[in-house]
């Protein structure tokens, strides 16, 4: 599956402890992530990844493209609701577009546990029948 991992900045260490705890599910997909995110995952798991721009510059718009293509299989979105982004149109762009085309994403901590068990457990499967239709 492809799996696209993006967090903000104060959420960043949340998201490297995340993909420590979960590598040995992760590292058997195709990773994606913005600039800055895919950078800290690198540098503490060895994970190979897909980096886009950092999401400032246009790396969300980049994911959700894939996601319009309905190539993205998942996406974990640690977002901080706590600060401003002046990227917030394209943050917002990605979401909605995760559920234009019915794309599980988590957005928290919370939801990303229960979303990487069901990626172990092959609750993806059916992502292949979309994949086999395109
Ligand atoms: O801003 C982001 C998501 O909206 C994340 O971008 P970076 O991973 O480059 O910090």
């Amino acid at each position: 599956m492809k799996i696209a991992l993006i967090a903000h900045d104060k959420k960043k260490d949340d998201m490297v402890q995340f993909t420590i705890a979960y590598k040995h599910i992760l590292e058997k997909h195709d990773l994606f992530a913005t600039g800055t995110t895919g950078l800290r995952i690198q540098e503490a798991t060895g994970l190979k990844i897909h980096r886009f721009q950092s999401g400032p510059l246009g790396g969300d718009q980049e994911i959700g493209a894939l996601v319009a293509k309905n190539e993205m299989d998942a996406v974990f979105f640690f977002r901080d609701p706590l600060t401003a982004q002046p990227h917030e149109p394209d943050v917002s762009a990605l979401i909605r577009l995760c559920d234009v085309y019915a794309i599980p994403l988590a957005t928290n901590m919370g939801t990303a546990e229960i979303l990487v068990k069901g990626l172990e457990r092959g609750d993806f499967t059916w992502r292949n029948i979309i994949h086999e239709k395109n």
